[in-house]
């Protein structure tokens, strides 16, 4: 079993009350972990917290610990911290530029990489996301519409371009239809050999199908966390029976 990459020790996150509580957790390296549970559970805030996206205006205390070194520690460099830990929001975002010009904002910022490195490093990145044959010779064209699938698979092609270490996705196929979803996750199970991934998702099939463990949250708690096999067919704790059985029922 791979070592953890990322850890929060005790952490709570508040606005005018308490977002998440005490919330005690380990993530394996090179390993996919969901994050399910009802909506306004802390989800999104937990994966938030992994790349200090709270703190304009939520208070946090608590430890997150990546690779042994407190994010929240003032020392700490934010931009540096986001290019190893990158986040896909569930909405694309693509600039109305070209999408050569949108692959190479971040990493002509953020790493002066050279132009020949970057070149090869968007025909990988493209690749890896199945998308370098449909998109290779639009890639200065201003015009060209993607579908939102390709949207998606997009933004995550550009997420990787940095390299990052862990990657936090949200909801990341909540727009998108069966089969796009399943190409998605595809994709995603081959990251994972070299690449940390935290997916929040309300699709517990999803869960199931892609993710080793999978943490549940109910009213900003971690109730349970576990390989995902184990808490989907024997959870230990009564609330995410309950919630696991109502979401299947319901589906
Ligand atoms: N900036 C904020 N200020 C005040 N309250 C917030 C803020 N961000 C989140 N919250 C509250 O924290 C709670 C948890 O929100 P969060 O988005 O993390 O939940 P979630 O589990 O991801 O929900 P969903 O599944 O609906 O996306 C909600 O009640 C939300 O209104």
């Amino acid at each position: 079993m791979s070592q953890a990459i990322l850890k929060t020790e005790h952490l709570n996150v508040a606005a005018d009350r308490p977002i998440l509580k005490n919330v005690t957790i380990a993530f394996r390296s090179a390993a996919i972990t969901a994050v399910i549970g009802p909506s306004g559970s802390g989800k999104t805030t937990l994966l938030r917290a992994f790349n200090r996206l709270n703190e304009d205006h939520l208070s946090t205390s608590g430890r997150v610990l990546f690779q042994g070194i407190n994010i929240y520690d003032p020392r700490v460099d934010c931009f540096r911290l986001r290019m190893k830990i990158g986040m896909l929001p569930s909405q694309p975002i693509i600039f109305p530029i070209s999408l050569k010009a949108n692959l190479m904002l971040a990493p002509r910022v953020n790493m002066k990489v050279s132009r020949q490195n970057l070149a090869m490093d968007i025909e990988q990145s493209l690749r890896q996301v199945c998308l370098w044959d449909k998109l290779q010779h639009q890639l200065t064209n201003k015009q060209f519409k993607l579908s939102t699938k390709d949207q998606q698979l997009f933004c995550l092609a550009r997420a990787l371009l940095l390299h990052p270490q862990i990657l936090l996705l949200d909801e990341p196929t909540a727009l998108l239809d069966p089969a796009a979803t399943l190409q998605f996750e595809k994709i995603l199970l081959k990251l994972r050999s070299h690449l940390t991934i935290i997916i929040v998702t309300h699709n517990l099939q999803q869960a199931a199908r892609i993710a080793d463990d999978t943490a549940f949250l109910q009213h900003g708690k971690l109730i349970e966390f576990a390989q995902t096999r184990e808490l989907f067919t024997r959870p230990q704790q009564a609330a995410t029976d309950q919630y696991l059985t109502k979401k299947l029922i319901l589906k």
